[in-house]
């Protein structure tokens, strides 16, 4: 996993609030402590920017901002993938597992079931 995934997974453990985060002064710790709907509501938000930001990359040819979007969706998919106790290790491993195996064999095999 890359360095800055592993050290964001770390901050991310550190802010839970039974590992001492705080609120008042980490967002992490007050995302947390709003709730798992908070950080779905905010996964469900970065998803929608990311969208907007690709359409307006189309038009601009300009996508610094669909880069920012997508760094904002990850670190929020982190924070939940951390509300599970999982690791962006576990998310990795799943796309090594898949790799060489083409989507459209997978839903053929799918369908065969
Ligand atoms: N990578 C990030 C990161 N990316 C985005 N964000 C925050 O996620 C929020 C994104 O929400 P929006 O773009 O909708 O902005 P907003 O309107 O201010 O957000 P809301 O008020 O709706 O929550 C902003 O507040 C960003 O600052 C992040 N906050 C923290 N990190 C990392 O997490 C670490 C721990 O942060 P703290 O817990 O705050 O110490 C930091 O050192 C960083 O490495």
């Amino acid at each position: 996993m890359s360095t800055t995934l592993a050290r964001l997974a770390q901050t991310i453990e550190s802010r839970k609030l039974e590992n001492g985060g705080d609120p008042a002064t980490s967002y992490v710790a007050k995302l947390f402590s709003k709730g798992d709907d908070a950080i779905l509501k905010k996964i469900g938000e970065e998803a929608v920017e990311t969208v907007m930001a690709a359409k307006d990359a189309r038009v601009s040819g300009e996508s610094a901002a669909l880069v920012y979007e997508v760094a904002d969706l990850w670190f929020h998919s982190m924070v939940l993938l951390a509300r599970f106790d999982l690791t962006p290790q576990q998310v990795i491993d799943e796309l090594a597992r898949r790799e060489g195996l083409s989507g459209l064999d997978e839903k053929a095999s799918r369908k065969a079931d």
